[in-house]
């Protein structure tokens, strides 16, 4: 059975709590709504008392079949009965539409924090954790919690049935009171038996549901390359297994599940077989009405409902459980990224200093070792080094992405992990390869990290970005809609309003992964000038695939695996003859006005 469970594995963030703090924890979301919750309470008590009253009032009726008096109460057991039913309506609409409120807003602060602790999370939590995972844990997962209030509420309306129900066998006989009770310790040892198997088997059946979620995202998110590379059997060749594995797992749920039914069923079968007999001798040997032993048998009967019916509550409760414990996970997932003050930060002259520092996604493999760099501030410095080199490593650190493990990373001389993050994220401007745009049109997006920028201020920056001829190429100028994802603009117009966007935030660190993907020469100019006039004035980390860039940054720094090999600008660094050569004649020299097939190597020497 081991391979059904393969890849299940909680997520790193995953924790177990125990039973009395998740109930603490879930709770603490109920109190607020403490009046209406006691409203729903009187109400399931009114109508438990009103479902008790019927079996008492038809064996009221049984012994008047008996004694000959039918005739005359038959139209007060009659009303009585319309007036029972007609209250226990009453009093389950008020108590269900009550409750529906109280769950529907537990469901909705729920679902609010779980989207909150989302966003807080650090950059590392989105590139370990699948996005459908993320997704499934705010939606489904409060969704399931939500089933649990609903059945909450069910079992307790259906346990003070039960009292009721009991307090009348009581007074009507306390011997078969008694045998009827009797039943209870058993049921209760079956269903906490139950509980063990059904947490861990309904946990599973989650996660493995969540798997199907990712992949599912993962595809729709690469179809296009999935296409583009005819991989569509591949795409559900990996599928099917992943499919495969819910549909193992939930059956096993399932098993789990039924196999609990049979067994309540027959103990309860045999406890009414009990009752059945010892009634009936009672009742042939005088020591019962006939109306009694009919209440005894509805008893039974409504005695035994609730009971079995916790047994199948207990499995949505179970799953209630464990999708709360998953969003509580996610809600507490301790950040990575840890700020040891939170001092005010004021405007950055963007001085950056690494200062021996070290650093590993996974600590026991470090990409930066001991790592030195100065940068002061306003300087444009350009990141070159062959894949992996860990140039992006460096940017997710200024961005503090990412915590490193050792040394010290100095902003204007300040440790950054004193800054208030979010004042010192506010002036760091990062520029990915395939800048995201956000539905809505051009100037929303330009607009996006200060939505109270005026419409003069959009444009100004829009068109200081190229001239802002690329303006007037755009259907509908600033008010085009950008499609999903921005998909309505070319790659070299997204980068244009990109680069707007910069000027309106106005950071005083930017840290640009320029494009690889090859513009037109025309659109190319305009993000050249557009990037001089963004990068003016502020210290810059380009991260450069452009050889105008790297012609003209103050600085070039070649890395290789973690380390600086050489620095220096573009000319001495080309008459050096070293290991910037190399990534030169790679990736740069290709793109010179100049440059002929074969010609324009540089010689690297030893
Ligand atoms: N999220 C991550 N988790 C684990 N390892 C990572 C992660 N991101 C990068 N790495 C590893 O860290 C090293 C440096 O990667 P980095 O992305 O900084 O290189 P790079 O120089 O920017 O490369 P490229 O030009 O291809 O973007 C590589 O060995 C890479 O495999």
């Amino acid at each position: 059975m081991g391979f059904i469970m393969d890849g299940l594995d909680a997520e790193d963030y995953d924790r177990t709590y125990n039973d009395r703090d998740l109930l603490r924890r879930i709770l603490s979301y109920f109190r607020p709504k403490l009046g209406r919750m006691l409203l729903v309470a009187a109400m399931i008590v009114l109508l438990s008392m009103s479902q008790a009253a019927v079996p008492l009032l038809i064996s009221w009726g049984v012994d008047a079949i008996e004694a000959g008096t039918i005739t005359d109460v038959g139209g007060q057991l009659a009303a009585g009965l319309l007036l029972v039913g007609g209250l226990g309506w009453l009093f389950n609409y008020v108590r269900q539409s009550n409750s529906s409120k109280v769950t529907g807003d537990v469901v909705l602060r729920l679902r609010e924090d779980a989207f909150d602790a989302v966003l807080e999370r650090d950059l590392s939590f989105y590139d370990e954790t699948p996005s459908g995972r993320i997704v499934s844990r705010v939606t489904s997962d409060t969704d399931d919690f939500a089933t649990v209030s609903t059945l909450t509420m069910d079992l307790i309306s259906q346990v003070l049935m039960v009292g009721f129900v009991t307090v009348l066998l009581f007074l009507r006989s306390v011997e078969l009171a008694l045998l009827t009770l009797l039943m209870v310790p058993v049921v209760i040892a079956i269903a906490l038996l139950f509980r063990r198997l059904a947490r861990s088997s309904t946990r599973k059946a989650q996660r493995s549901l969540s798997r199907v979620n990712a992949n599912l995202q993962e595809t729709m998110g690469g179809i296009a390359v999935a296409k583009n590379f005819r991989q569509e059997q591949q795409v559900y060749d990996e599928f099917r297994p992943i499919n495969q594995q819910s549909y193992q797992v939930t059956l096993r749920q399932g098993y789990v599940f039924s196999a609990i039914f049979p067994v309540l069923f027959l103990v309860a079968g045999l406890g009414t077989v009990a009752l059945v007999q010892l009634g009936g001798t009672t009742v042939l040997g005088g020591g019962l009405s006939a109306g009694d032993w009919y209440l005894f048998l509805q008893g039974v009967a409504l005695f035994w409902f609730p009971l079995t019916s916790i047994a199948a509550f207990w499995s949505q409760f179970q799953q209630g459980l464990s999708a709360s414990e998953r969003v509580f996970a996610l809600i507490d997932a301790p950040p990575r990224v840890v700020q040891s003050a939170a001092e005010p930060v004021g405007r950055l002259a963007g001085r950056i200093e690494f200062e021996n520092v070290t650093f590993g996604y996974d600590p026991a493999n470090p990409v930066l070792r001991n790592f030195r760099l100065l940068i002061e501030a306003g300087e444009t410095v350009a990141l070159v080094g062959h894949t992996g080199a860990g140039k992006s490593t460096l940017s997710k650190l200024i961005t503090r992405f990412y915590e490193f493990q050792d040394g010290r990373l100095l902003i204007d001389g300040r440790d950054i992990r004193t800054l208030e993050l979010g004042g010192y994220r506010k002036q760091i401007g990062a520029v990915p390869q395939a800048p995201f745009l956000f539905s809505g049109t051009v100037a929303d997006n330009i607009r996006y990290p200060r939505p109270d920028a005026s419409d003069a201020e959009v444009l100004a920056a829009a068109a200081a970005v190229g001239g802002g001829d690329w303006i007037d190429a755009l259907p509908h100028g600033l008010e085009t809609d950008v499609g999903e994802h921005g998909r309505a603009l070319s790659m070299g117009q997204r980068q244009l309003v990109a680069l707007a966007r910069l000027l309106i935030q106005d950071p005083a660190i930017v840290v640009l992964d320029e494009a690889t993907a090859s513009v037109d020469p025309l659109t190319e100019a305009q993000i050249q000038e557009g990037l001089d006039v963004v990068l003016a004035g502020r210290t810059s980390i380009v991260i450069a695939h452009r050889l105008s860039t790297i012609e003209h940054v103050d600085r070039i720094i070649v890395l290789d695996h973690g380390q600086i090999v050489e620095e220096g600008d573009h000319a001495t660094l080309l008459a050096k003859g070293g290991r910037y050569c190399q990534v030169y004649n790679t990736y740069f020299r290709h793109q010179s006005p100049h440059y002929r097939p074969g010609s324009g190597f540089v010689a690297v020497g030893d």
